[in-house]
């Protein structure tokens, strides 16, 4: 199991997560070339509570139907900016908002049909990404590991791994302890990924589990994992058996500054069809050039120039 890319529904794809699309692409392909099966996993960010601010705020604002809003929406991160602003700044709203969380999760049906269009509307912008970088992905999102998380916290607990920290529910082993309870009973990411660890070993049967983000993610993905080793789910890291769990880091992209490059920034959205855009246009304002010097431009069709500033400009970005 590759698990990559895995942007978060609503917010950013940011180019960090370019970076674990075009790294997962390429283990998968080398993997694939090797006639090892992978599954391509992106593990959508697309379950938590910042979707009752989502949907109460879809629905206060198109108070007539669901309908009118999958247009409406159109620009998601705006979308999500304006609501996290009424949630912050309004305390009613915020009420309203953990409301709708509540019964998102009871499975309340105008609740889950608002959930299913957001994710549709984000899922539509990150196909374009992949599209232009011939990525293929298979999306099994944060959401379809919720109904596993109570059962597999119940296997820790039998064990004897789960333990009470300041009425969070934690696990111990490494340090900081990774707490797989909130403090309000709600589950979180290392719960999520705890489920997620056991259906890939233990549905999928899956010999390996590779995960690609950046190396600020580390320390939670070492601490799932030695949580699976103390459950007996992996075996001991130093044998070199499977199945095993690896985590693939990569730094940080930097802008031109050399600080963290932010594909949103406070004058302005910087999308990755732009970034992309703008890598093709500045390869075919190159080949024209060159082609130019050197008196080849004639031979060119206009279809070729096309394909070979594509071609040049995304390699170039992978
Ligand atoms: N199984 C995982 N936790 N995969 C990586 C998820 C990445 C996460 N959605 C992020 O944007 O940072």
């Amino acid at each position: 199991v590759l698990d990559f890319s895995s942007p978060n529904i609503a917010k950013e794809m940011h180019v960090g997560h370019i970076r674990s699309t075009i790294i997962g692409d390429t283990l998968a392909r080398i993997f694939e070339f090797a006639n090892i099966e992978v599954l391509r996993r992106n593990h959508v960010g697309d379950w938590g509570t910042q979707f009752g601010m989502l949907i109460q705020f879809l629905f206060e604002k198109f108070p007539n139907g669901e309908e009118a809003a999958n247009q409406a929406i159109g620009d998601l991160q705006s979308f999500y900016r304006d609501a996290k602003k009424k949630f912050d700044e309004n305390p009613d709203f915020k009420g309203r908002a953990q409301q709708a969380v509540v019964r998102l999760q009871r499975g309340e049906d105008r609740y889950l049909a608002a959930w299913k269009s957001i994710c549709q509307i984000s899922r539509n912008e990150f196909d374009l990404v992949y599209k232009r970088l011939n990525v293929e992905l298979e999306e099994k999102g944060e959401s379809f590991y919720n109904p596993y998380i109570p059962r597999v916290l119940e296997e820790l607990t039998g064990k004897g791994l789960i333990t009470e920290s300041k009425g969070a529910r934690v696990i111990e082993g490494r340090k900081p302890p990774l707490i797989v309870v909130k403090r309000d009973g709600g589950f979180n990411y290392a719960s999520t990924d705890l489920a997620a660890l056991w259906y890939r070993l233990n549905v999928e049967m899956a010999e390996w589990i590779i995960y690609v983000t950046d190396v600020g993610q580390q320390q939670h993905f070492h601490s799932v994992f030695s949580a699976a080793r103390m459950a007996g789910w992996l075996p001991d890291q130093k044998e070199e058996k499977y199945p095993k769990a690896s985590h693939v880091g990569f730094g940080f992209v930097l802008g031109a500054d050399g600080s963290r490059f932010r594909t949103r920034s406070s004058d302005g959205a910087v999308r990755l069809v732009d970034l992309l855009d703008e890598a093709k246009s500045q390869s075919l304002a190159q080949l024209i050039k060159r082609l130019t010097e050197n008196g080849q431009i004639a031979k060119w069709t206009d279809e070729e120039l096309d394909k070979t500033s594509e071609a040049i400009g995304y390699g170039a970005v992978k």
